[in-house]
């Protein structure tokens, strides 16, 4: 029997509903009822897409009004108590209040817990090796769980009131507490397994009376290196799970198995989901090992990329499982569905040819529903189906769109020096030294000032025509220059032009490139409400035009001080764009880094003598398996070298590094060799840093110290505290003094006062060196 399923689907909705209504509730224009109405109409609507697609079951509990995460926080009840909630609070005011923390005002401007108002938010990092964050369970010594929300219970019985067939997805006990982080030195986070399992068997029986059919339970870590005493917890676990009243269907994604797959196949569990884009070699030994009786799921289309599936490549995989298994065959997308946009077969920005070639979450499950068919009735059933989908990717194949024999030409004619700059580090800092002549503990920014209402709108009324252009690059002219007097007003050494142009730091590149293609709609949650629109890189990427320098020189025009050129890193592009996977990541990477080297080279020509290249996305792209990484940091450092080397000697070139832990990667960051390096650091309170000490890292170096996803202002004081903390194990004379981030989703009186702040801690800084 052929089964169809997915194991989530997008919640944001085609037009960002749940966004929206999100950001009317925190400002208090619309209630906690009408959020809700919302949520369960984009509950249903997308339930009703995987029963018109003919799923044999609709998922419940992939949807969250924040993160999927945070809901099992919620679910088990190990809301810290660093919080402080009280009776008085709502669950969903409690939810809002982990994932946003409460801003308060101290006289001494520390940041402290509940018992003085307000509380940090739970800190944020990324779901594995995707551009999606969640909420970081904490788990102390006084962390116990219980069954303490009855929200999923609720959606199941939406799902059943509307007369669908039910498959609940949870994490895993296993992934949810290796997810989390141990707060006190005192607990092993592994020890709190065998309380956590006593509400997962409460839920499971549960669900099973609310009507419940099967329980997906996500187990992702087993695509990771564990330690051995994780690998033995899964047995343990699950000889206690299995007990359930109804079905359960392990699921693991993007990742190979490896030494954990016989593990894997033997748990008493009813089904077990596996991978096939990412580790479709294992397939063949996970069909020998797992007993013929269970169901396999077959992951067999790609949940992590936009492109329309080989169908026959993809039945001559299915074929013979199909024939031989005894048990169910389902089949699935590879992993959630929420790492893609909802459709893309009719977006109006994208042209016909390139749209035919793509597929987003809805056209995936039509995807499902021909290879059900082809297996269950032969490929005569659906030959029409299949006739199509053939014809899209011949066209891609054979498109000339794809191919531009010059790039691929440049890239191979690169030389062993293309990675290099002229001189070693010390020489290159004397000459910009001697050019800029900047202070002890420089001030700069990280790029981005606030994207105001105003900002967005008026990109809106261009994008929609209502706007001439003249006047849409007139009205973004003004509020570079509006940017460059704030700063200039504040003191900072280096100043930045604010971004003020780009919709994001990625689809703004992708706009201007060739081989890049970008949707009207394709939107995919980064966190919370916030979204990101990962444009489609189909084709050789070529620049046809100089892409910042314009805004760049304006900026410079206005003001004496350096003005920081501002571009994204080749690897952060790839990273963040849906890429082609018709050739290897590190060519495409290559193409990219070309583009941008030509514009590092263009902004210098035209004056810019400070030119950043962000790269955020180097540690996420990092394989989850390590024997992986080696190969990966070889190609993805060479790619940023290549875009950042052709610069002179006396051209500072900075990059830019967040939302990750980088100490694991230290001598590959160090042998980026960028002239300076700013680094999310506040959270961590610097522990970050330690690293780069302990290492001896050779350049100059900017620790973050003010926490731009907080509305909390920092005052000279807790920057000051900082910064000590960073002289303590890098030399003054390499540190520079900046933000954690960018500031677009902060708005201007904030900003303003915090960078205030941190112009007085480095005045006082230099004063007492
Ligand atoms: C640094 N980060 C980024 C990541 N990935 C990226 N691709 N880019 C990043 O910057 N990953 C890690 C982090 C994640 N952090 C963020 C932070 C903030 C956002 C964010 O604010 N996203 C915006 C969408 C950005 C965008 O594309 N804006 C467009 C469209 C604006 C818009 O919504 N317009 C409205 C009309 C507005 C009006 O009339 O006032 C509309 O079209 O309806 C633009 O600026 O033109 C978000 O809103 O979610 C993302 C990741
Ligand atoms: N230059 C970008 C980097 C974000 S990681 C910004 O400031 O928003
Ligand atoms: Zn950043």
């Amino acid at each position: 029997m052929i089964k169809t399923h997915t194991l989530g689907y997008p919640r944001i909705g085609l037009q960002r509903e749940l966004k929206f209504a999100l950001e009317r509730h925190w400002r208090g224009e619309i209630d906690a009822g009408a959020l809700e109405t919302v949520g369960a109409g984009l509950r249903a609507r997308h339930w009703a897409e995987q029963a018109d697609a003919g799923l044999d079951f609709v998922t419940v509990g992939d949807f969250a009004f924040y993160d999927h995460v945070a809901n099992h926080i919620q679910l088990f009840g190990c809301e810290p108590a660093r919080f402080g909630f009280g009776d008085g609070d709502t669950a969903l005011a409690r939810y809002f209040t982990l994932a946003r923390g409460v801003a308060h005002e101290h006289a001494h401007g520390v940041c402290c817990g509940a018992a003085a108002g307000g509380a940090a938010a739970l800190e944020m990092t990324k779901w594995f090796d995707t551009n999606y964050h969640y909420l970081v369970p904490e788990f102390d010594a006084s962390t116990r769980f219980t069954l303490a929300s009855s929200r999923l219970l609720g959606e199941v019985a939406q799902a059943r009131s509307l007369g669908h067939r039910v498959k609940v997805a949870l994490i895993g006990p296993l992934s949810f507490l290796w997810l989390g982080k141990e707060k006190s030195a005192d607990i092993d986070r592994l020890d709190l397994l065998e309380d956590l399992l006593t509400p997962y068997c409460a839920l499971l029986a549960q669900l099973k009376q609310a009507g419940a059919d099967w329980v997906q339970l996500d187990e992702p870590i087993l695509g990771l290196d564990l330690p051995g005493a994780w690998i033995l917890a899964f047995e343990r676990a699950y000889r206690t799970l299995g007990t359930a009243p109804l079905p359960l269907l392990l699921a693991t994604y993007f990742s190979p198995l490896e030494e954990n797959l016989s593990m894997a196949c033997k748990l008493p569990v009813a089904g077990l989901h596996v991978d096939a884009v990412r580790a479709g070699h294992e397939l063949q030994s996970i069909a020998d090992w797992l007993p013929g009786t269970k169901v396999l799921s077959v992951g067999i289309v790609d949940g992590r990329n936009i492109w329309r599936a080989d169908l026959d490549a993809a039945l001559a995989r299915l074929q013979p499982l199909a024939a031989r298994r005894r048990g169910e065959l389902w089949l699935a997308p590879s992993c959630s569905l929420l790492h893609v946009p909802l459709r893309l077969r009719e977006d109006a920005a994208i042209d016909p040819e390139l749209r035919g070639w793509l597929a987003g979450a809805r056209e995936k499950l039509d995807e499902l529903k021909v290879l059900r068919r082809a297996l269950a009735d032969g490929e005569g059933s659906v030959s029409l189906e299949l006739r199509e989908a053939r014809a899209a990717l011949d066209a891609r194949r054979s498109s000339e769109r794809v191919r531009r024999p010059a790039v691929a030409a440049r890239v191979a004619a690169l030389g062993p020096g293309a990675d290099r700059r002229a001189s070693p580090y010390p020489v290159r800092a004397a000459a910009q030294q001697a050019r800029f002549k900047l202070p002890p503990y420089p001030t700069t920014t990280i790029g981005s000032f606030p994207q105001t209402a105003q900002i967005r709108a008026a990109r809106a009324a261009f994008k929609r025509g209502e706007l001439a252009a003249a006047d849409y690059e007139a009205a973004m002219r003004r509020e570079i220059a509006a940017a460059v007097r704030e700063q200039e007003a504040l003191g900072l050494d280096v100043l930045v032009h604010g971004e003020a142009e780009r919709n994001d730091m990625v689809e703004y590149f992708g706009e201007q490139l060739d081989g890049f293609a970008f949707s009207a709609d394709g939107w995919v949650q980064s966190y919370g409400s916030r979204c990101v629109k990962p444009p489609v890189l189909f084709g050789d990427v070529a620049r046809p035009a100089a892409m910042t320098v314009a805004w760049s020189t304006h900026a410079q025009s206005l003001t004496a001080r350096p003005m920081k050129g501002m571009l994204t890193g080749p690897v952060t592009i790839l990273q963040w764009s849906f890429v082609r996977d018709d050739q290897p990541r590190s060519t495409t990477a290559l193409q990219i880094a070309l583009a941008i080297r030509d514009e590092a080279v263009d902004l210098e020509a035209a004056g810019i003598g400070i030119i950043q290249v962000d790269e955020p996305a180097l540690r996420e792209g990092l394989p989850l398996r390590r024997a992986a990484w080696p190969a990966y940091l070889d190609w993805a450092t060479r790619a940023f070298r290549v875009a950042a080397s052709g610069v002179r000697d006396d051209t500072q070139l900075h990059t830019h590094m967040c939302y990750a832990e980088f100490n694991d990667i230290l001598p590959q960051i160090a042998a980026l060799d960028a002239d300076v390096i700013t680094i999310e650091t506040s959270r961590s309170d610097m522990e970050l840093l330690r690293g780069f000490g302990a290492y001896a890292y050779p350049n100059a170096i900017g620790p973050g110290v003010y926490d731009i996803h907080s509305p909390r202002v920092p005052s000279a004081r807790d920057i000051l505290r900082l910064m000590h903390k960073a002289a303590d194990v890098i030399p003054a004379r390499q540190l520079w003094v900046n933000p954690d981030c960018g500031l677009k989703t902060r708005g201007w009186a904030e900003t303003r006062v915090a960078l205030a702040n941190m112009v007085e801690a480095a005045r006082l800084l230099r004063a007492a060196a």
